[in-house]
């Protein structure tokens, strides 16, 4: 998160951090006592590893009363997703067993209704990605308020070109913006998360790269059908 600021710790208890030997990689959020959402470009330069995810952090090292590093029983990345755009980019991750739930661990809801968040509005971004240009990594959760661009205004050509879809959703990136480790994790609106990261052009904080989200509502249906398969 760039030119946000350090969170309040433990009030976004759905915010998960997803690692490889315990490096954070990708944001991600509980959605279910079992399943976390992310985003399928995270997986990119995994080699075929499961994450690990950490629930209930604020910071990466310290140690917190409900901190806690789980294993993941499967990962489901969206069949649509693939390298070469941002379409599709989700990922369900299956935890190993059921998160134990308390005040540092939440599930988050989801938008269902699929209707644009109106521009302007303005919405919470949280993650532990690089928090300057020189890539910083930090060890508290970072947070930053942004609002809500139009897809027309996205898709202008001088941003980012007619390739937001319907699926997609876009906020001002003058500054303050989301950025490497970001990824994956939601766009809060109204204490519903509407989007999830997705990288895009990969740009940080340039006013003509607005960040891109990927919308949740138009994927409950594929979301609620992996989490009715896989949990049997
Ligand atoms: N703001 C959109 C957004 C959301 C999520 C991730 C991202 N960026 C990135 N995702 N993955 C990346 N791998 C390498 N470099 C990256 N961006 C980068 C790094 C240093 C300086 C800088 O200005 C930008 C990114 C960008």
């Amino acid at each position: 998160i760039l030119r946000g600021s350090v969170a309040r710790p433990h009030l976004k208890p759905y915010m998960a951090s997803l690692q490889l030997d315990g490096q954070h990689i990708c944001g991600g959020f509980l959605i279910a006592e079992q399943w976390v959402l992310s985003a399928a470009h995270c997986t990119e330069e995994t080699d075929g590893k499961l994450f690990q995810v950490l629930l209930g952090a604020h910071s990466l090292t310290e140690p917190e009363p409900h901190k806690r590093l789980y294993q993941v029983r499967a990962q489901f990345p969206h069949p649509g997703s693939n390298i070469h755009n941002n379409k599709d980019d989700l990922l369900l991750l299956q935890l190993e067993e059921k998160a134990e739930l308390n005040a540092d661990v939440r599930v988050l809801p989801f938008q269902r209704e699929d209707r644009d968040v109106a521009a302007d509005t303005v919405c919470e971004v949280a993650g532990w990605g690089t928090i300057d240009h020189s890539g910083t990594r930090p060890d508290k959760l970072h947070q930053v308020e942004r609002p809500v661009i139009s897809r027309d205004v996205c898709n202008h050509r001088t941003r980012h070109d007619g390739t937001i879809t319907r699926n997609m959703m876009c906020t001002d990136s003058r500054r303050k913006d989301t950025c490497k480790g970001d990824s994956g994790g939601p766009l809060v609106c109204g204490g519903v998360a509407e989007g999830v990261v997705t990288a895009g052009s990969r740009v940080c904080g340039n006013y003509k790269k607005p960040a891109i989200y990927t919308r949740i509502a138009p994927y409950a249906d594929w979301i609620d059908s992996v989490m009715a398969s896989a949990d049997g």
